[in-house]
């Protein structure tokens, strides 16, 4: 299937531009900005035959696991190869979530594209309104996954490029500004592609399977950014900065920009937990085709971002996934008469325009794939 460029003519309705509003500091939000009463970050969520639980500070006491990612090279001894690799199964089994440290993408180059982000964000207007993100398409500057005049915004303003294969990109939708910016994007996309790379191939050997499993399937995998920017909200509670979702791609490499505060929260046994951000640490998490693929063992976890009253928050996600060609349906390795086979074979080209043309909301978009039976689930 082609690169997906989804061109219809929806109507949006007029979109604020949240930096721009958060600079009048308004007493009042926007109401297509305030959330139902049911959908507000205070409220965690409504898990069937829970009652709604509220997110407070104090349900940090659970820790995300952090891979060290140097344990994991070949010049380590077989030991410690081995329990970094029973770290990553687990986390992945357990948590969905993890963050690595010693990853090899050079901190200097993660440094830069953060500075180079922020800039680019703080730059006026009319120049980021350059590289327009339209209704109904997915890159470009402004607000993605809105697709009628009543959806409520999310209190976030993205950057989001395709970046392999090169023909999905749209080289007019690259800022010039700042100066540097694409060849440093360029640079650090290098980079984080071998992380995932590496990545897969650890997840496969942790699965019991051959290094090559995922890596062999994908193709030539594609490659996307997303650069979100959640400038500080006077009413942080009545809003949301990312709505709930699922990744659709097979990983996500997340990198969190120094001194943001605290806005990711994943959404772990009906709690909403926020993620602590580690200094040079990249948070990784497992996308709706490693779910598929491993037939549910490891799964895709709902993840938010919410607003901060005082301080303005960047980060930099890249979406690792199979070419848009491959054929994708549980690996029979993870099916069998205890495990029935919870998802249908679909073509990831298909996968991915089913989840860009629909809002963000949980995990529904996995649907698409689910095999809908009593027993199921
Ligand atoms: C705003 O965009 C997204 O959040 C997003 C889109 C990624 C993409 C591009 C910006 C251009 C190339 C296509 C692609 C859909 C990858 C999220 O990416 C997830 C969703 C799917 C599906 C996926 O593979 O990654
Ligand atoms: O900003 C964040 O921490 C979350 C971003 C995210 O989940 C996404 O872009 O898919
Ligand atoms: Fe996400």
């Amino acid at each position: 299937m082609a690169p997906v460029h989804i061109i219809s003519p929806i109507n949006v309705g007029h979109i604020d531009d949240v930096i721009e509003l958060s600079k009048t500091k308004p007493d009042t939000i926007p109401q297509r900005f305030v959330r139902d009463i049911t959908e507000r970050p205070t409220i965690a969520t409504l898990t069937p035959n829970k009652a709604p639980i509220i997110t407070t500070p104090t349900h940090n006491n659970h820790h995300m696991p952090i891979i060290d990612f140097s344990n994991l090279s070949k010049h380590n001894t077989h030991e410690l190869f081995l329990h970094e690799l029973l770290n990553l199964a687990t986390a992945c089994q357990n948590w969905g979530f993890f963050q690595v440290v010693n990853h090899g993408v050079d901190l200097n180059l993660m440094e830069s594209i953060e500075k180079m982000s922020n800039e680019f964000f703080m730059l006026p207007l009319e120049e980021k309104q350059k590289y327009p993100m339209l209704p109904g398409t997915i890159q470009g500057y402004g607000q993605a996954f809105v697709f009628s005049e009543d959806q409520k915004l999310d209190w976030c303003n993205m950057l989001a490029l395709a970046i392999e294969p090169q023909h999905a990109r749209n080289p007019n939708l690259w800022p010039k500004k700042p100066e540097k910016f694409s060849e440093t994007l360029e640079e650090y996309s290098r980079e984080v592609r071998k992380l995932c790379e590496n990545l897969v191939k650890y997840i496969a050997i942790g699965l019991g399977l051959k290094e090559e499993a995922f890596d062999s399937m994908f193709g030539e995998a594609v490659q996307a950014i997303r650069i979100n920017y959640y400038p500080a909200c006077s009413r942080p509670e009545l809003v949301m900065g990312l709505s709930p979702h699922s990744d659709g791609s097979a990983l996500t490499v997340l990198q969190q920009a120094k001194g943001s505060p605290v806005g990711l929260q994943i959404l772990k046994d009906g709690i909403w937990i926020p993620v602590h951000t580690l200094p040079n640490a990249l948070v990784i998490n497992i996308g709706d085709t490693i779910e598929v693929l491993t037939n549910g063992k490891y799964k895709s976890v709902e993840h938010r971002a919410v607003a901060n009253e005082n301080k303005d928050r960047l980060s930099l996600v890249t979406f690792y996934a199979p070419s848009y060609e491959v054929e994708l349906g549980p690996m029979p390795e993870f099916v069998d008469a205890n495990h029935p086979c919870k998802f249908r074979r679909y073509n990831h080209g298909e996968y991915s325009k089913h989840y860009v043309t629909h809002r963000l909301q949980g995990k529904k978009a996995l649907d698409f794939a689910k095999i809908q039976t009593s027993n199921a689930f």
